[in-house]
């Protein structure tokens, strides 16, 4: 059992901070998208936004996918928009499991209020940008893979489901 997992998710889900925690546990690689595209760019994902702009970072994230990382024994923590490009959801799927990290608006708004990295919320009214995203992705993430719900509930719970979640699906009768 050594196939790839790609967590996917909307914003402040819990996706790096919970890759992190299952790569710890199973021994695999972590590797989060907005990390590899930061250092193979040398520029932090804001920096990207503003002086390449967003399709051009689109398509890092689908080079890092399809060309930039290891393809067994990985936890890939995906930036929230990774799985919204059509057409990465397939290629994410042949390289290993895909599961989807959930929480309510209200948790979201709550878990990203202090944030300054994530350059889609720099905006005058970056609630009412979430609150339009989260309308928008909502039934991408909903197809993408099995849920975990992550909202109330402590990071080492997540982490045991999503691992359990992972066994199941990469196990025999699985990738
Ligand atoms: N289950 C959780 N309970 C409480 N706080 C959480 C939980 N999951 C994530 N967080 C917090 O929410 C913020 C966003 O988490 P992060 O892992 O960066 O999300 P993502 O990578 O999906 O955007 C971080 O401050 C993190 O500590
Ligand atoms: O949802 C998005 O489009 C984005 C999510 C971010 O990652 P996180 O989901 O890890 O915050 C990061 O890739 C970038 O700011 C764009
Ligand atoms: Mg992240």
């Amino acid at each position: 059992m050594d196939s790839n997992l790609y967590l996917v998710g909307f914003m402040g889900t819990g996706k790096s901070t919970v890759g992190r925690l299952v790569a710890r546990q199973t021994g695999f690689a972590f590797l989060d998208s907005d990390h590899e595209i930061e250092r193979q760019q040398g520029k932090p994902v804001t920096q990207i936004f503003a002086e390449l702009g967003e399709p051009a970072f689109r398509a890092m994230e689908r080079e890092f996918i399809e060309r930039g990382h290891p393809a067994k024994r990985c936890v890939v923590s995906c930036g929230g928009g990774l799985v919204v490009t059509p057409g990465m959801l397939p290629v994410l799927r042949a390289r290993g499991v895909v599961i989807c990290l959930h929480a309510p608006i209200e948790t979201i708004l709550e878990r990203t209020r202090h944030a300054t990295h994530r350059p889609l919320l720099t905006v005058d009214n970056p609630e009412q940008r979430l609150r339009d995203l989260y309308a928008q992705r909502e039934e991408i993430y909903r197809r993408s893979g099995t849920m975990v719900l992550t909202d109330k509930r402590p990071l080492r719970e997540i982490a045991a489901h999503v691992l359990r979640i992972y066994r199941q699906e990469a196990g025999p009768a699985g990738k």
